[in-house]
């Protein structure tokens, strides 16, 4: 190592996002060469199946904070370091822009996109440049995120999260995974948390079922019934056989008045509970099966006597609980859906699976493979290095991915970084406004009225509370209303909170960042605002008109509550320079970059 890095390293802060399968790696390069200033946070707790490759958890660790530990293990790699950790999710409010500014380098290894879109809209914004890294089975890949010189992380859309349309799953299903899918939304009907999307009763809203002329009806099997499934269950007192007729014949003979669905597919046969249970078809195939029983598809007769059983169990795990969580690695939950994917699948003439099969698809389970993760880290550490240095140029994204027979190489990386998407719409240029209120005390409305109306000139407001994608206030009447009187800090906007702000009636879009102020003195505004007084007006339209904003600033502004000082000062030095220049005696020319609003 050269002197200037061993230098950088030395005395740079460092906050690690995660401390997971990449986590644990990075924490121990950044430990063994020699960063003594690392805050590590992570929301969660250890968990067995964690053990395998993050090694800086043990057997006795188990349950235990992962940020804590990993911080304890490192210490005694080595005492000498400086180490924090969060046990915490980093899209909490108390981490905001000025936790973000804290440090010299952020790295993600992160497991969400959610955690990492916030991740890296706070890095831009607090112009911290950010290594982001992820496996996923033997791939994996780093990118370096640095404001104004690389493509942000949200540049290129991601490819949507596979789901299904719920019409498929609900009324038409035609493979395994839509028949898996139903059987897991059944759990979470009958044992889980009530979620309105996860109704398995046949879905009479779906546009190809309607018949044209006749309207909607509310009917016994349809969407109307749903909120009381439970609530029917729990009367039958879970009598398997009612419950497997219900929704393997009741539903089925539902569906098969949807004429229309069956026009072009071929229309499922509905089950009896009778039926089901004497169903001899291929038992003799499965006694002769030599695999293993978690590799054997099950007979119908099976699936219905694993249903029976289940149901039952499952009754007992839920007495005096709210609710199940299905997990895969829980013998009846599983058992369960893998009965009912196999039942659905027999009335559909779709494929049924194997238990094993049905796990790995009901469990999205790609394998974590610990050297993947290693040596992903290693690239992230490798990153590191040379952002410290400033070197962004040498910082392409580099992509770890499996051997094949087109490519000997495991490791590929980009030929240069990769530009900003001048159409992004977290990174690309947008005015950025700091603003100076008091969080406890000011209103919604408030806000709305003297800061982003009267200050900054909008007209009609829509602002995004950046990170959580939550609209606090709205130009569409009454969507917000009821945030009107709440205080600021009550929904959520505290000191380094980041709005993003759009004018519906103007051209005109704002990066504002909050942070949280309280007047000291008699003659301190109320409020102040730094930004570019220039960038604080509606672009020009697409037609060439200007809108809104001019006339509006006429007849705005008694205000002395108010100052906006151009963003080229320190805003921190706020309240002295605006003791010096407030007051028209003490206009000097230092104060040409100020900009006062005057009445
Ligand atoms: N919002 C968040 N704030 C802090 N940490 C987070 C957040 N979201 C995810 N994480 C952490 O990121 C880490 C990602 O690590 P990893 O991908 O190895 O996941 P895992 O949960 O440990 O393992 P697996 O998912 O394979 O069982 C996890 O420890 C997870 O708790
Ligand atoms: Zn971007």
């Amino acid at each position: 190592m050269n002197v200037p890095l061993k230098e950088a390293v030395a005395t740079s802060k460092v906050l690690v996002v995660g401390s997971g399968g990449i986590g644990c790696e990075v924490l121990k390069n950044l430990a063994l060469s020699g960063f003594k200033d690392i805050e590590i946070i992570d929301l969660d707790t250890i968990d067995v199946s964690n053990l395998n490759r993050q090694f800086l958890f043990r057997k006795e660790h188990v349950g235990k904070p992962k940020a804590v530990v990993a911080r304890e293990s490192i210490l005694s790699y080595n005492p000498d370091i400086n180490i924090k950790a969060y046990h915490d999710s980093i899209t909490s409010q108390d981490y905001g822009l000025n936790f973000f500014k804290r440090f010299n380098i952020v790295l993600n290894a992160l497991d969400n996109r959610a955690a990492r879109n916030h991740v890296n809209r706070m890095c831009l914004a607090a112009d911290v440049p950010l290594i982001e890294s992820g496996t996923s089975g033997y791939s994996g890949q780093v990118e370096l995120i640095k404001k104004g010189v690389t493509q942000c992380y949200e540049c290129q859309p991601k490819p949507p999260q596979k789901t299904f349309p719920g019409c498929t799953i609900r009324n038409t299903p035609s493979e395994p995974v839509h028949c898996i899918v139903w059987a897991k939304h059944l759990f979470n009907q009958l044992f889980g948390e009530d979620d309105p999307d996860q109704d398995v009763s046949p879905d009479t809203e779906d546009p190809e079922a309607k018949i044209e002329g006749q309207e909607h009806t509310e009917t016994e099997s349809g969407n109307i019934k749903r909120a009381s499934t439970r609530q029917w269950t729990q009367e039958i007192k879970y009598d398997p056989a009612q419950l497997f007729n219900k929704f393997f014949k009741n539903d089925i003979e539902y569906l098969l008045k949807m004429e229309n669905l069956w026009k072009t597919r071929k229309p499922p046969v509905p089950l009896t509970w009778e039926q089901a249970a004497s169903h001899e078809g291929d038992t003799a195939e499965e006694e002769n099966n030599v695999k293993s029983q978690d590799m054997k598809v099950w007979s119908l007769s099976k699936c219905t006597k694993i249903f029976a059983d289940t149901v039952g169990v499952l009754k007992e795990e839920l007495a005096g609980k709210t609710f199940l969580v299905w997990d895969k690695d829980d013998k009846p939950a599983m058992d369960f859906v893998t009965a009912c994917a196999n039942i659905r699948a027999h009335i559909f003439t779709i494929s049924t699976k194997s238990r094993f099969e049905i796990k790995s698809i009901a469990g999205n389970i790609i394998p974590a493979i610990a050297t993947a993760n290693a040596m992903i880290a290693g690239l992230v550490v490798l990153h590191a290095f040379r952002v410290l240095l400033q070197d962004y140029q040498k910082c392409p994204s580099i992509y770890l991915r499996q051997k094949s027979i087109h490519s000997k190489f495991v490791l590929a990386a980009d030929k240069q970084i990769e530009q900003a998407n001048p159409k992004c719409y977290v990174c690309s240029p947008q005015p950025f406004v700091n603003v100076f209120v008091n969080t406890q005390t000011m209103t919604v409305k408030e806000f709305e009225t003297e800061l982003l109306k009267k200050s900054l000139n909008m007209v009609a407001p829509d602002a995004i509370l950046d990170g959580k994608g939550m609209v606090v206030i709205s130009s569409e009447e009454g969507e917000t209303e009821v945030n009107n009187d709440k205080k600021l800090n009550e929904i959520g906007i505290v000191d380094g909170s980041i709005l993003k702000c759009d004018d519906f009636l103007q051209n005109y879009e704002l990066t504002v960042a909050i942070n949280h102020y309280e007047p000291q003195e008699k003659d301190d505004p109320l409020y102040k605002v730094v930004a570019n007084p220039d960038e604080l007006k509606a672009k020009e339209s697409i037609n060439g008109e200007k809108n809104g904003s001019e006339e509006k600033k006429e007849e705005e502004s008694d205000e002395d509550d108010l100052m906006i000082v151009n963003e080229l000062e320190d805003p921190q030095e706020g309240s002295s320079k605006r003791r010096k220049l407030n007051p028209p005696e003490d206009k000097d020319a230092e104060d040409d970059d100020l900009c006062v609003v005057e009445s």
